[in-house]
Protein backbone atom coordinates (compact mmCIF):
# COMPACT_ATOMS: atom_id res chain seq x y z
CA UNK A 1 0.00 0.00 0.00
CA UNK A 2 1.19 3.74 -0.71
CA UNK A 3 0.14 6.50 1.15
CA UNK A 4 -0.05 9.87 -0.36
CA UNK A 5 -0.35 12.68 1.91
CA UNK A 6 -2.59 15.38 0.16
CA UNK A 7 -2.53 19.42 2.28
CA UNK A 8 -6.70 19.66 2.70
CA UNK A 9 -7.59 21.77 5.74
CA UNK A 10 -9.47 18.56 7.17
CA UNK A 11 -6.00 16.86 7.23
CA UNK A 12 -7.07 14.19 5.15
CA UNK A 13 -5.12 11.84 3.10
CA UNK A 14 -5.72 9.56 0.41
CA UNK A 15 -4.83 5.53 0.81
CA UNK A 16 -4.29 4.03 -2.62
CA UNK A 17 -5.07 0.72 -2.25
CA UNK A 18 -3.16 -1.16 -5.34
CA UNK A 19 -4.50 -4.48 -5.20
CA UNK A 20 -8.04 -2.71 -5.43
CA UNK A 21 -7.99 -0.06 -7.17
CA UNK A 22 -10.15 2.40 -4.54
CA UNK A 23 -8.89 5.39 -3.51
CA UNK A 24 -9.64 6.07 -0.07
CA UNK A 25 -9.70 9.45 1.61
CA UNK A 26 -9.61 8.68 5.36
CA UNK A 27 -8.80 11.01 8.44
CA UNK A 28 -5.60 11.47 9.50
CA UNK A 29 -5.72 8.84 12.19
CA UNK A 30 -4.61 5.70 10.41
CA UNK A 31 -2.76 6.85 7.65
CA UNK A 32 1.51 6.37 7.76
CA UNK A 33 2.11 9.43 5.98
CA UNK A 34 5.61 9.45 4.43
CA UNK A 35 5.57 13.38 3.87
CA UNK A 36 3.79 16.34 3.84
CA UNK A 37 4.68 19.41 2.11
CA UNK A 38 1.59 21.88 1.24
CA UNK A 39 0.25 21.42 -2.26
CA UNK A 40 2.52 18.21 -3.34
CA UNK A 41 2.14 14.55 -2.30
CA UNK A 42 5.00 12.48 -1.89
CA UNK A 43 4.65 9.22 -3.28
CA UNK A 44 7.50 6.82 -3.27
CA UNK A 45 10.01 9.31 -3.07
CA UNK A 46 9.18 10.81 -6.26
CA UNK A 47 7.02 14.34 -6.18
CA UNK A 48 3.93 13.93 -7.73
CA UNK A 49 0.77 16.44 -7.67
CA UNK A 50 -2.56 14.44 -8.14
CA UNK A 51 -5.51 15.90 -9.43
CA UNK A 52 -7.44 15.66 -6.15
CA UNK A 53 -4.41 18.39 -4.81
CA UNK A 54 -4.44 20.53 -7.99
CA UNK A 55 -8.66 20.39 -7.99
CA UNK A 56 -8.37 21.23 -4.03
CA UNK A 57 -6.36 24.60 -4.65
CA UNK A 58 -9.73 25.67 -6.32
CA UNK A 59 -11.80 24.56 -3.44
CA UNK A 60 -9.47 26.87 -1.59
CA UNK A 61 -9.20 29.79 -4.09
CA UNK A 62 -13.62 29.48 -4.35
CA UNK A 63 -13.91 29.41 -0.54
CA UNK A 64 -11.42 32.40 -0.07
CA UNK A 65 -14.13 34.51 -1.82
CA UNK A 66 -16.67 34.18 0.61
CA UNK A 67 -17.76 37.15 2.08
CA UNK A 68 -15.46 38.89 -0.40
CA UNK A 69 -18.32 40.97 -2.19
CA UNK A 70 -15.57 42.61 -4.28
CA UNK A 71 -16.05 40.39 -7.41
CA UNK A 72 -18.77 42.45 -8.83
CA UNK A 73 -18.64 45.52 -11.01
CA UNK A 74 -17.45 44.54 -14.46
CA UNK A 75 -18.63 46.55 -17.23
CA UNK A 76 -17.77 48.09 -20.22
CA UNK A 77 -19.53 50.14 -23.34
CA UNK A 78 -18.82 47.26 -25.72
CA UNK A 79 -21.53 44.70 -26.37
CA UNK A 80 -23.00 42.22 -28.51
CA UNK A 81 -26.40 42.11 -28.99
CA UNK A 82 -28.52 45.29 -28.38
CA UNK A 83 -30.84 42.79 -25.67
CA UNK A 84 -28.14 41.59 -23.68
CA UNK A 85 -26.43 44.95 -23.37
CA UNK A 86 -29.71 46.45 -22.44
CA UNK A 87 -30.40 43.67 -19.98
CA UNK A 88 -27.30 45.13 -17.80
CA UNK A 89 -29.05 48.06 -17.02
CA UNK A 90 -33.04 47.58 -17.80
CA UNK A 91 -34.55 45.58 -14.79
CA UNK A 92 -37.56 44.74 -16.97
CA UNK A 93 -34.86 43.10 -19.49
CA UNK A 94 -32.94 41.90 -17.04
CA UNK A 95 -36.03 39.60 -15.48
CA UNK A 96 -36.68 38.58 -18.89
CA UNK A 97 -33.44 37.19 -19.02
CA UNK A 98 -33.61 35.42 -15.73
CA UNK A 99 -37.42 34.15 -17.13
CA UNK A 100 -36.09 32.75 -20.18
CA UNK A 101 -33.40 30.99 -17.99
CA UNK A 102 -36.36 29.16 -16.12
CA UNK A 103 -38.42 28.11 -19.29
CA UNK A 104 -35.51 26.45 -20.27
CA UNK A 105 -36.93 23.53 -17.96
CA UNK A 106 -38.19 20.30 -19.54
CA UNK A 107 -41.92 20.84 -19.64
CA UNK A 108 -42.78 17.03 -18.92
CA UNK A 109 -42.00 18.33 -15.52
CA UNK A 110 -43.73 21.50 -15.22
CA UNK A 111 -46.79 19.80 -13.60
CA UNK A 112 -44.84 18.65 -10.86
CA UNK A 113 -43.50 22.19 -10.14
CA UNK A 114 -47.02 23.05 -9.63
CA UNK A 115 -47.67 19.96 -7.70
CA UNK A 116 -45.34 20.15 -5.21
CA UNK A 117 -45.86 24.05 -4.71
CA UNK A 118 -46.86 22.75 -1.03
CA UNK A 119 -47.13 19.78 1.26
CA UNK A 120 -50.92 19.70 0.90
CA UNK A 121 -50.78 18.80 -2.76
CA UNK A 122 -47.85 16.51 -1.84
CA UNK A 123 -50.30 13.36 -1.83
CA UNK A 124 -51.83 14.64 -5.69
CA UNK A 125 -48.26 14.79 -6.77
CA UNK A 126 -47.51 11.04 -5.61
CA UNK A 127 -51.05 9.71 -7.42
CA UNK A 128 -49.90 11.87 -11.21
CA UNK A 129 -46.25 10.68 -10.78
CA UNK A 130 -47.47 6.99 -10.13
CA UNK A 131 -50.43 7.43 -13.03
CA UNK A 132 -47.56 9.03 -15.13
CA UNK A 133 -44.95 6.54 -14.53
CA UNK A 134 -47.25 3.69 -15.87
CA UNK A 135 -48.05 5.92 -19.25
CA UNK A 136 -44.78 7.16 -19.82
CA UNK A 137 -40.78 5.99 -20.47
CA UNK A 138 -37.74 6.89 -19.32
CA UNK A 139 -37.60 10.17 -17.37
CA UNK A 140 -35.40 13.01 -15.95
CA UNK A 141 -37.30 13.62 -12.91
CA UNK A 142 -34.13 14.36 -10.86
CA UNK A 143 -33.03 17.02 -13.19
CA UNK A 144 -37.26 18.52 -12.24
CA UNK A 145 -36.16 18.23 -8.72
CA UNK A 146 -32.51 20.00 -8.57
CA UNK A 147 -34.11 23.01 -10.94
CA UNK A 148 -37.81 22.89 -9.69
CA UNK A 149 -38.58 21.66 -6.10
CA UNK A 150 -34.63 21.97 -5.81
CA UNK A 151 -35.06 25.74 -5.61
CA UNK A 152 -38.62 26.08 -4.26
CA UNK A 153 -37.62 26.93 -0.78
CA UNK A 154 -35.04 29.51 -2.19
CA UNK A 155 -35.75 32.96 -2.15
CA UNK A 156 -36.56 33.95 -5.99
CA UNK A 157 -33.58 35.72 -6.08
CA UNK A 158 -31.32 32.46 -5.86
CA UNK A 159 -33.48 30.37 -7.80
CA UNK A 160 -32.73 32.85 -10.64
CA UNK A 161 -29.48 32.67 -10.46
CA UNK A 162 -29.10 29.11 -9.43
CA UNK A 163 -31.33 28.65 -13.17
CA UNK A 164 -29.02 30.78 -14.70
CA UNK A 165 -26.04 28.83 -13.83
CA UNK A 166 -27.94 25.60 -14.89
CA UNK A 167 -28.87 27.42 -18.31
CA UNK A 168 -25.15 27.90 -19.08
CA UNK A 169 -23.99 24.59 -17.96
CA UNK A 170 -26.62 22.40 -20.09
CA UNK A 171 -25.74 24.79 -23.00
CA UNK A 172 -22.19 24.16 -22.28
CA UNK A 173 -22.51 20.32 -21.76
CA UNK A 174 -24.90 20.19 -25.15
CA UNK A 175 -22.65 21.78 -27.23
CA UNK A 176 -20.28 18.03 -27.19
CA UNK A 177 -23.44 15.93 -26.19
CA UNK A 178 -26.34 18.08 -28.03
CA UNK A 179 -27.76 17.69 -31.85
CA UNK A 180 -24.37 19.33 -32.90
CA UNK A 181 -22.15 17.69 -31.59
CA UNK A 182 -20.56 16.30 -34.22
CA UNK A 183 -19.96 19.82 -35.40
CA UNK A 184 -18.02 21.25 -32.07
CA UNK A 185 -14.44 22.14 -32.64
CA UNK A 186 -12.07 23.19 -30.08
CA UNK A 187 -12.17 26.52 -31.64
CA UNK A 188 -16.17 26.33 -31.01
CA UNK A 189 -15.12 25.99 -27.24
CA UNK A 190 -12.14 28.51 -27.42
CA UNK A 191 -15.23 30.98 -28.66
CA UNK A 192 -17.18 29.51 -26.03
CA UNK A 193 -14.89 30.73 -23.31
CA UNK A 194 -14.44 33.86 -24.70
CA UNK A 195 -18.01 34.50 -24.64
CA UNK A 196 -17.79 33.67 -20.95
CA UNK A 197 -14.72 36.05 -20.19
CA UNK A 198 -16.73 38.87 -21.59
CA UNK A 199 -20.13 37.70 -19.77
CA UNK A 200 -17.82 37.73 -16.59
CA UNK A 201 -16.71 41.38 -17.67
CA UNK A 202 -20.40 42.45 -17.53
CA UNK A 203 -20.63 42.83 -21.69
CA UNK A 204 -22.93 39.33 -22.09
CA UNK A 205 -23.84 38.34 -25.73
CA UNK A 206 -27.42 37.19 -25.15
CA UNK A 207 -30.08 36.74 -23.20
CA UNK A 208 -29.01 34.39 -21.33
CA UNK A 209 -25.38 35.30 -20.84
CA UNK A 210 -26.78 38.63 -19.26
CA UNK A 211 -28.98 36.40 -16.93
CA UNK A 212 -25.52 34.59 -15.87
CA UNK A 213 -23.60 38.22 -16.01
CA UNK A 214 -26.10 39.69 -13.39
CA UNK A 215 -25.87 36.37 -11.40
CA UNK A 216 -21.59 36.54 -11.09
CA UNK A 217 -22.18 40.16 -10.57
CA UNK A 218 -24.34 39.71 -7.42
CA UNK A 219 -22.46 36.98 -5.45
CA UNK A 220 -18.90 35.62 -4.89
CA UNK A 221 -18.41 33.51 -8.04
CA UNK A 222 -15.42 32.96 -9.43
CA UNK A 223 -14.81 32.29 -13.30
CA UNK A 224 -12.63 29.37 -12.88
CA UNK A 225 -15.16 26.58 -12.54
CA UNK A 226 -16.47 27.58 -15.24
CA UNK A 227 -13.23 27.75 -17.58
CA UNK A 228 -13.04 23.75 -16.24
CA UNK A 229 -16.14 22.96 -17.47
CA UNK A 230 -15.26 24.59 -20.29
CA UNK A 231 -11.83 22.27 -20.46
CA UNK A 232 -14.12 18.95 -19.44
CA UNK A 233 -15.68 19.48 -23.02
CA UNK A 234 -12.33 19.77 -24.26
CA UNK A 235 -11.31 16.55 -22.96
CA UNK A 236 -14.50 14.71 -23.91
CA UNK A 237 -14.02 16.02 -27.48
CA UNK A 238 -10.43 14.20 -27.72
CA UNK A 239 -10.16 11.78 -24.87
CA UNK A 240 -12.33 8.76 -24.77
CA UNK A 241 -9.93 6.57 -22.76
CA UNK A 242 -8.93 7.28 -18.56
CA UNK A 243 -5.93 5.15 -17.72
CA UNK A 244 -6.45 6.17 -14.00
CA UNK A 245 -8.96 7.20 -11.30
CA UNK A 246 -6.79 10.11 -11.27
CA UNK A 247 -7.47 10.44 -14.82
CA UNK A 248 -10.88 10.12 -14.16
CA UNK A 249 -11.45 12.33 -10.90
CA UNK A 250 -10.04 15.21 -13.23
CA UNK A 251 -12.30 14.86 -15.57
CA UNK A 252 -15.53 14.33 -12.99
CA UNK A 253 -14.20 17.61 -11.22
CA UNK A 254 -13.99 19.48 -14.78
CA UNK A 255 -17.69 18.46 -15.60
CA UNK A 256 -20.07 18.07 -11.99
CA UNK A 257 -17.27 19.15 -9.38
CA UNK A 258 -17.65 22.30 -10.85
CA UNK A 259 -21.48 22.64 -10.54
CA UNK A 260 -20.90 22.35 -6.71
CA UNK A 261 -18.46 25.03 -6.40
CA UNK A 262 -20.51 27.41 -9.08
CA UNK A 263 -23.51 26.69 -6.68
CA UNK A 264 -22.06 27.25 -3.33
CA UNK A 265 -21.63 30.89 -3.49
CA UNK A 266 -25.25 31.23 -4.44
CA UNK A 267 -26.72 28.82 -2.04
CA UNK A 268 -24.89 30.54 0.66
CA UNK A 269 -23.16 28.92 4.18
CA UNK A 270 -25.38 29.33 7.58
CA UNK A 271 -24.64 32.08 9.50
CA UNK A 272 -24.73 29.72 11.92
CA UNK A 273 -22.72 27.31 10.93
CA UNK A 274 -19.06 26.52 12.38
CA UNK A 275 -17.72 24.89 9.38
CA UNK A 276 -14.97 26.51 7.16
CA UNK A 277 -16.27 27.46 3.91
CA UNK A 278 -13.14 25.22 2.07
CA UNK A 279 -15.07 22.07 3.80
CA UNK A 280 -18.27 23.15 2.63
CA UNK A 281 -16.85 23.66 -0.97
CA UNK A 282 -15.07 20.22 -0.61
CA UNK A 283 -18.23 18.88 0.10
CA UNK A 284 -20.03 20.71 -2.74
CA UNK A 285 -16.87 18.91 -4.60
CA UNK A 286 -17.76 15.86 -3.29
CA UNK A 287 -21.03 15.50 -4.72
CA UNK A 288 -20.90 16.60 -7.77
CA UNK A 289 -17.83 13.84 -8.47
CA UNK A 290 -20.18 11.59 -6.70
CA UNK A 291 -23.00 12.42 -9.00
CA UNK A 292 -20.68 11.96 -12.15
CA UNK A 293 -18.99 8.57 -11.21
CA UNK A 294 -22.52 7.62 -10.71
CA UNK A 295 -23.69 8.95 -14.05
CA UNK A 296 -20.85 7.07 -15.71
CA UNK A 297 -21.94 3.63 -13.73
CA UNK A 298 -25.15 4.15 -15.39
CA UNK A 299 -24.38 4.63 -18.63
CA UNK A 300 -21.60 2.18 -19.17
CA UNK A 301 -23.24 0.07 -21.66
CA UNK A 302 -24.41 3.57 -23.74
CA UNK A 303 -21.34 5.01 -23.73
CA UNK A 304 -19.24 1.64 -24.83
CA UNK A 305 -21.68 1.67 -27.82
CA UNK A 306 -20.55 5.34 -28.66
CA UNK A 307 -16.71 3.83 -27.99
CA UNK A 308 -16.47 5.43 -24.83
CA UNK A 309 -14.92 3.96 -21.43
CA UNK A 310 -15.01 6.62 -18.68
CA UNK A 311 -13.69 4.15 -16.22
CA UNK A 312 -10.00 3.54 -14.97
CA UNK A 313 -8.28 1.26 -17.34
CA UNK A 314 -5.50 0.57 -14.77
CA UNK A 315 -8.26 -1.41 -12.24
CA UNK A 316 -10.30 -2.99 -15.28
CA UNK A 317 -6.76 -4.35 -15.82
CA UNK A 318 -6.46 -5.22 -12.42
CA UNK A 319 -9.89 -6.94 -12.52
CA UNK A 320 -8.88 -9.44 -15.53
CA UNK A 321 -11.06 -7.27 -17.37
CA UNK A 322 -10.32 -5.65 -21.21
CA UNK A 323 -11.93 -2.99 -23.14
CA UNK A 324 -13.24 -5.84 -25.04
CA UNK A 325 -15.07 -7.05 -22.13
CA UNK A 326 -16.84 -3.75 -21.83
CA UNK A 327 -17.98 -3.34 -25.48
CA UNK A 328 -18.60 -7.63 -25.31
CA UNK A 329 -21.21 -6.17 -22.66
CA UNK A 330 -21.45 -9.38 -20.40
CA UNK A 331 -21.83 -9.71 -16.84
CA UNK A 332 -19.42 -11.52 -15.22
CA UNK A 333 -17.97 -12.75 -12.25
CA UNK A 334 -15.37 -10.23 -12.46
CA UNK A 335 -17.47 -7.60 -13.70
CA UNK A 336 -19.52 -7.85 -10.45
CA UNK A 337 -16.61 -7.84 -8.37
CA UNK A 338 -15.16 -4.66 -9.97
CA UNK A 339 -18.51 -2.53 -10.15
CA UNK A 340 -18.93 -3.25 -6.02
CA UNK A 341 -15.62 -1.62 -5.88
CA UNK A 342 -16.42 1.04 -8.46
CA UNK A 343 -19.71 1.91 -6.78
CA UNK A 344 -18.35 1.61 -3.43
CA UNK A 345 -16.06 4.85 -4.16
CA UNK A 346 -18.41 6.55 -5.63
CA UNK A 347 -20.93 6.00 -1.64
CA UNK A 348 -17.77 7.11 -0.22
CA UNK A 349 -17.79 10.67 -2.07
CA UNK A 350 -21.41 10.65 -1.53
CA UNK A 351 -20.57 10.34 2.40
CA UNK A 352 -17.95 12.76 2.06
CA UNK A 353 -20.85 15.25 0.52
CA UNK A 354 -23.69 14.84 3.26
CA UNK A 355 -20.76 16.01 5.84
CA UNK A 356 -21.52 20.18 3.96
CA UNK A 357 -24.95 19.96 3.28
CA UNK A 358 -26.41 20.81 6.57
CA UNK A 359 -23.55 23.76 6.46
CA UNK A 360 -25.51 25.75 4.09
CA UNK A 361 -27.89 28.12 4.74
CA UNK A 362 -31.15 26.37 5.49
CA UNK A 363 -33.56 27.26 2.45
CA UNK A 364 -30.66 25.44 0.07
CA UNK A 365 -30.18 22.55 1.63
CA UNK A 366 -33.71 20.49 0.98
CA UNK A 367 -33.00 20.16 -3.09
CA UNK A 368 -29.05 19.52 -2.08
CA UNK A 369 -29.95 16.59 -0.16
CA UNK A 370 -33.18 15.16 -2.03
CA UNK A 371 -30.61 15.35 -4.96
CA UNK A 372 -28.10 13.72 -2.68
CA UNK A 373 -30.46 10.66 -1.57
CA UNK A 374 -31.71 10.29 -5.53
CA UNK A 375 -29.41 10.02 -7.48
CA UNK A 376 -27.56 8.02 -4.89
CA UNK A 377 -30.19 5.17 -5.37
CA UNK A 378 -29.06 4.80 -8.69
CA UNK A 379 -26.03 2.68 -7.27
CA UNK A 380 -29.09 1.04 -5.60
CA UNK A 381 -30.42 0.39 -8.52
CA UNK A 382 -27.60 -0.97 -10.29
CA UNK A 383 -27.18 -3.61 -7.46
CA UNK A 384 -30.43 -4.69 -7.74
CA UNK A 385 -30.23 -5.15 -11.54
CA UNK A 386 -27.09 -7.45 -10.57
CA UNK A 387 -24.52 -5.11 -12.21
CA UNK A 388 -26.18 -5.31 -15.17
CA UNK A 389 -25.19 -1.40 -16.77
CA UNK A 390 -24.46 -2.79 -20.31
CA UNK A 391 -27.93 -3.38 -21.43
CA UNK A 392 -30.38 -1.80 -18.30
CA UNK A 393 -30.54 1.77 -17.46
CA UNK A 394 -30.62 1.97 -13.55
CA UNK A 395 -33.87 3.45 -13.15
CA UNK A 396 -34.88 5.19 -9.85
CA UNK A 397 -39.19 5.38 -10.16
CA UNK A 398 -41.05 8.45 -10.07
CA UNK A 399 -43.07 7.21 -7.16
CA UNK A 400 -39.74 6.64 -5.10
CA UNK A 401 -38.12 9.67 -6.11
CA UNK A 402 -41.50 11.72 -4.15
CA UNK A 403 -41.11 9.11 -1.39
CA UNK A 404 -37.55 10.72 -1.02
CA UNK A 405 -38.44 14.00 -0.71
CA UNK A 406 -39.83 14.02 2.78
CA UNK A 407 -36.65 12.39 3.73
CA UNK A 408 -34.79 14.96 2.94
CA UNK A 409 -36.87 17.82 4.24
CA UNK A 410 -36.33 16.02 7.15
CA UNK A 411 -32.39 16.09 7.27
CA UNK A 412 -32.42 19.11 5.60
CA UNK A 413 -33.47 20.42 9.09
CA UNK A 414 -30.88 19.25 10.81
CA UNK A 415 -28.66 22.11 12.43
CA UNK A 416 -25.41 22.55 11.37
CA UNK A 417 -22.96 20.84 13.22
C1 LIG B 1 -30.12 22.37 -6.14
C2 LIG B 1 -29.03 21.88 -6.97
C3 LIG B 1 -28.58 20.49 -6.72
C4 LIG B 1 -28.51 22.73 -7.88
C5 LIG B 1 -27.51 22.47 -8.92
C6 LIG B 1 -28.13 22.88 -10.21
C7 LIG B 1 -27.18 22.96 -11.37
C8 LIG B 1 -26.51 24.24 -11.60
C9 LIG B 1 -27.07 21.88 -12.19
C10 LIG B 1 -26.23 21.84 -13.43
C11 LIG B 1 -26.21 20.43 -13.97
C12 LIG B 1 -25.64 20.38 -15.37
C13 LIG B 1 -26.53 20.63 -16.50
C14 LIG B 1 -24.30 20.12 -15.56
C15 LIG B 1 -23.67 20.02 -16.90
C16 LIG B 1 -22.73 18.82 -16.99
C17 LIG B 1 -23.48 17.54 -16.65
C18 LIG B 1 -24.48 17.02 -17.61
C19 LIG B 1 -23.21 16.90 -15.47
C20 LIG B 1 -23.99 15.76 -14.96
C21 LIG B 1 -25.22 15.83 -14.35
C22 LIG B 1 -26.16 14.73 -14.59
O1 LIG B 1 -27.13 15.18 -15.46
P1 LIG B 1 -28.08 14.17 -16.22
O2 LIG B 1 -28.60 13.11 -15.30
O3 LIG B 1 -29.03 15.02 -16.90
O4 LIG B 1 -27.04 13.47 -17.14
P2 LIG B 1 -27.06 13.24 -18.67
O5 LIG B 1 -26.96 14.57 -19.33
O6 LIG B 1 -28.31 12.51 -18.98
O7 LIG B 1 -25.83 12.38 -18.86
C23 LIG B 1 -24.07 15.57 -13.57
C24 LIG B 1 -23.87 14.18 -13.10
C25 LIG B 1 -23.49 16.59 -12.64
C26 LIG B 1 -24.50 17.14 -11.64
C27 LIG B 1 -23.76 17.79 -10.52
C28 LIG B 1 -24.37 18.59 -9.62
C29 LIG B 1 -25.81 18.89 -9.73
C30 LIG B 1 -23.57 19.20 -8.51
C31 LIG B 1 -24.30 19.09 -7.20
C32 LIG B 1 -23.61 19.82 -6.08
C33 LIG B 1 -24.15 20.91 -5.45
C34 LIG B 1 -25.39 21.54 -5.91
C35 LIG B 1 -23.45 21.47 -4.25
C36 LIG B 1 -24.17 21.10 -2.96
C37 LIG B 1 -23.46 21.57 -1.77
C38 LIG B 1 -22.98 20.80 -0.76
C39 LIG B 1 -22.31 21.47 0.38
C40 LIG B 1 -23.06 19.32 -0.73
Amino acid sequence: MTTIVSPKESLSCVLRFEGVGLNLRNKRRGCSFVNFSPGYSVLRSEVVRTSEEKVYEVVLKQAALVGEEKLLKRRSLDHRTEDAADAMTNPNLLNEAYDRCGESKESKWTIFIALMASWESYMEALIVTVRSSITKKRNKLWRWLIMNSGTLLMTPERQRAIWAIYVWCRRTDELVDGPNASHITPMALDRWEQRLVELFEGRPYDLYDAALSHTVSKYPIDIQPFKDMIDGMRLDLKKARYKNFDELYLYCYYVAGTVGLMSVPVMGIAPNSKASAASVYNAALALGIANQLTNILRDVGEDARRGRIYLPLDELQRAGLSEEDIFRGQVTEKWKIFMKGQIKRARMFFNEAEKGVSNLNAASRWPVWASLLLYRQILDVIEANDYNNFTKRAYVGKAKKLMYLPMAYARALTIPS
